[in-house]
């Protein structure tokens, strides 16, 4: 457990807001004023600093240099000196102004308070005692400032002493390692929820199985089982990270009552990108090309060695929704006749625009094109939808291409059809398993390229999913009308 994470479960029922950079501090509300007021600020701290004892900071920020009056700006800065101190003792403070309703306390790394702090300190036992800037006071006051743009105040952590509403509960695998969450992510969710891992839930099912409203789906993780929904009564949406959901069973979670989420939007350009980018790599042969290039036995480089052109030749995509459309104004730019197949025709104007022709039928599309992109979602009805028949009807020089799910190929059948040259090559962002066991004839062939499914792996990519995902499940949880609802056949 982090520092904060420990920090904040000994407070539980108390945290508002907590930017994870730098000093505590808690805040909340009294009605109380002069001799009370001050007397509750110091319950509040000594709350507060019990809670803190023992801690030591693991990472050392200045206050922001914001404050204006010159002694407070003095004080500020050997404050900050000190917190530059890595390993700096946790102290704490605070003031309750007379005749406002503000209740303040800050905790500060520092073993003294500085000078010119107009504040009550407050001594704690261990060596502790505190300060609250008076800047510092001032600026959280601003309650809304505080809230809306932490970033201000990015060396305070601030923390309701008086609680208002919890943060609903939000089922996590696990933050960080192989299968975790990223820490930017992480970020992300905190803001609007209170993360609780795998592992934390496990381990105390009672308590965490009540808070848990929502589950954020990354990478297929946590498995959504019915094992696991039947343990989470509360439980109103799963947001899943991604657009595919074939690894979620939409209508066992839609009777216990929870909606699936997704984020087609957010994934839409980096999945047309890696589409674009295996067909490019294949027709120009550019991991063979680029293991010719660095192989200590190349002595030359072979005249005869040859690819095909993307510019001019037949696309065929196979899904025209979101991706598939990216897909085509992308190939446009390289002056690609742009067929596709789709459940619907896209609008006359929308076809036009990219330049695509309707393939009512699959088997047309696939014996005219030079590329064939697989763009849909796996669903019962279209698994191994290219299989040998279909391989058969392709042109020997075309290339299959696929950025939907493994699934959607018979992977035998393409074993056979790339060894016996029915086709030119194939490039595959996804199989089935993935990875593929490291024996799979697939692995074998040198007219293959294979991607570790990573259509929608960039930094951008993830955090627009993360935002897709958070305003899917907040709308749930808040009753409004959900941007990327989905919902079983
Ligand atoms: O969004 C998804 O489901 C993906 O697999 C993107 O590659």
């Amino acid at each position: 457990m982090s520092f904060l994470e420990n920090l904040v479960s000994k407070l539980r029922g108390e945290v508002r807001f907590i930017s994870d950079k730098g000093t505590l501090v808690s805040y909340g509300l009294t009605e109380a004023s002069g001799d009370q007021a001050e007397k509750q600020a110091r319950a509040t701290l000594c709350q507060f600093s019990a809670a803190c004892r023992g801690f030591l900071w693991k990472r050392s920020e200045a206050l922001p240099d914001t404050y204006t009056s010159s002694r407070q700006n003095q004080a500020e800065k050997e404050l900050s000196k000190r917190v530059q101190q890595p390993g700096a003792e946790v102290s704490a403070g605070g003031r309750a102004p007379a005749g406002r309703k503000e209740l303040h306390a800050a905790v500060g790394p520092g073993t003294e308070a500085a000078e010119g702090n107009r504040g009550c300190a407050l001594r704690v036992p261990g060596n502790c005692s505190g300060l609250l800037p008076p800047g510092a006071a001032r600026f959280i006051c601003k309650e809304n400032i505080v809230r809306k743009e932490p970033l201000q105040i990015n060396s305070l952590v601030v923390i309701e002493a008086m609680s208002e509403k919890e943060l609903p509960g939000l089922l996590i695998l696990d933050i960080g390692g192989t299968y975790g969450v990223q820490e930017n992510i992480v970020a992300l969710l905190k803001k609007h929820f209170c993360l609780i891992t795998m592992k934390e839930f496990l381990e105390n099912k009672k308590e965490m199985s009540k808070k848990i409203q929502s589950v954020f789906v990354s990478e297929c993780r946590p498995t959504v089982d019915q094992e696991l929904l039947e343990s989470l009564p509360n439980l109103k949406v799963i947001g899943n990270s991604g657009v595919g959901v074939d690894h979620l069973n939409l209508k066992m979670i839609s009777n216990f009552g929870v909606k699936v989420t997704n984020t087609p939007h957010a994934v839409a350009d980096s999945t047309a990108d890696i589409g674009m980018a295996l067909m490019l790599a294949s027709a120009r042969r550019l991991v063979e090309g680029s293991q010719i290039a660095i192989s200590p036995h190349t002595k030359y480089f072979a005249v005869d060695w040859l690819g095909v052109e993307v510019t001019r030749a037949t696309l065929g995509i196979i899904g025209m929704g979101r991706i598939g459309y990216k897909v085509a104004q992308r190939a446009r730019a390289f002056e690609m006749k742009i067929l596709y197949h789709n459940r619907k025709q896209r609008r006359k104007e929308e076809e036009q625009a990219v330049g695509a022709h309707y393939c009512e039928k699959m088997e047309d599309l696939l014996q005219q094109s030079d590329f064939v992109m697989l763009v849909v979602n796996l669903t019962p009805e279209n698994h191994k939808m290219i299989g040998k028949k279909e391989l058969g009807l392709m042109k020997p020089t075309a290339t299959l291409i696929n950025i939907g799910r493994g699934a959607l190929i018979d992977q035998d059948a393409l074993v056979e059809a790339l060894q016996n040259n029915v086709i030119r090559a194939a490039a595959l962002d996804v199989t089935y398993p993935e990875p593929l066991p490291r024996d799979h004839p697939l692995l074998k062939l040198n007219n293959i390229i294979i991607t570790p499914h990573i259509g929608t792996a960039t930094v951008q990519a993830i955090q627009m999913m993360a935002e897709e995902a958070i305003a899917n499940m907040l709308a749930v949880l808040n009753g409004q009308p959900i941007p990327s609802e989905v919902f079983p056949k």
